[in-house]
């Protein structure tokens, strides 16, 4: 079996392995997604993505979002605008349309520097984001250390958005995310913001993501903190975002409650993954650990 070739991009280093299995499938184990994102016995990503035909005859293509423990996602911010680019390049038009789990996404890649995705609408009821039990989201009520009474907030996949006054760079949020993304409040776990006003529409925001850790930058987390910054009365509508990787755009749009996010994009490089990575599984990755 010969390799399966890649593309390993990244938004704001937020970075991805995506693969193209629209002509050939492609379904990998959770061991082979793991073995794909290990970021020393394989190509190493945040989340796996996978290029599929669409469902939706008004969409160019499906989106598959596995995250580096190959649990799948509704969506993926970054990562829509990242194929944005790719669907722009292979069609010679800037817009496209992406179809995920969370709906069909549009794109326009103006330039590799310039890709704006509408994530769709803010989805704000408990049972959306899921919750465990009823809860007013805009005060979730829970704390960890402290970070305390986040915003919850559903773009396709569970955010909790934590408030702070100050302090956002020295916060441990190593210690305190693992434990907040398993909260039981969570019965699908959560992606976690920490945000932080530093300016007028100005946002400092790190987030914890769900299946993937620290990452340098989240998209949907972008779209989460942008509605909980305009539902707590931090920002206007519009806002620009300050992410551990760079900077996202963000508007809240009053007309329809879409969430757009502009920010870039880059390709790092492309391979081929060796049919040996793909035969690896767990044990042995844990054999070698130990
Ligand atoms: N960890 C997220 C998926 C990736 C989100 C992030 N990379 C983005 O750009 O939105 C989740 O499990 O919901």
């Amino acid at each position: 079996m010969t390799g399966r070739p890649f593309i390993k991009m990244h938004g704001l280093g937020n970075d991805f392995v995506i693969i193209d299995a629209r002509k050939e499938p492609f379904e990998p184990t959770p061991a082979q997604a793991r073995a794909i994102a290990d970021r020393h016995r394989g190509v190493g990503c945040d989340q796996l993505i996978v290029l599929e035909p669409p469902r939706d005859r008004a969409a160019d293509l499906y989106m598959r979002i596995l995250n580096a423990d190959a649990s799948p996602s509704g969506a993926c911010g970054n990562a829509t605008r990242c194929v944005g680019l790719l669907l722009a390049r292979e069609t010679g038009r800037p817009d496209s349309v992406i179809e995920t789990d969370a709906g069909l996404l549009r794109a326009e890649a103006a330039s590799p520097e310039r890709v704006t995705v509408d994530m769709g609408p803010a989805r704000l009821g408990w049972r959306d984001i899921p919750l465990a039990e009823e809860r007013d989201t805009l005060n979730l009520g829970i704390a960890e250390g402290p970070l305390s009474d986040p915003v919850g907030v559903s773009m396709g996949n569970p955010h909790a958005v934590f408030i702070v006054e100050d302090g956002i760079e020295t916060l441990p949020i190593t210690v305190v995310g693992p434990k907040l993304e398993i909260h039981p409040l969570f019965p699908e776990r959560a992606n976690i913001g920490v945000m932080q006003a530093v300016g007028p529409d100005r946002l400092r925001l790190r987030v914890w993501e769900r299946g993937a850790g620290l990452t340098l930058a989240c998209g949907s987390g972008a779209c989460a903190a942008m509605v909980a910054a305009v539902r707590r009365g931090l920002t206007g509508r519009r806002a620009t975002l300050l992410l551990d990787g760079g900077t996202l755009e963000m508007e809240w749009r009053e007309a329809d409650g879409h969430v757009l996010m502009t920010g870039p994009t880059a390709t790092a490089f492309a391979g081929t993954l060796d049919p040996a990575l793909l035969a690896a599984d767990d044990k042995a990755i844990k054999g070698a650990a130990e």
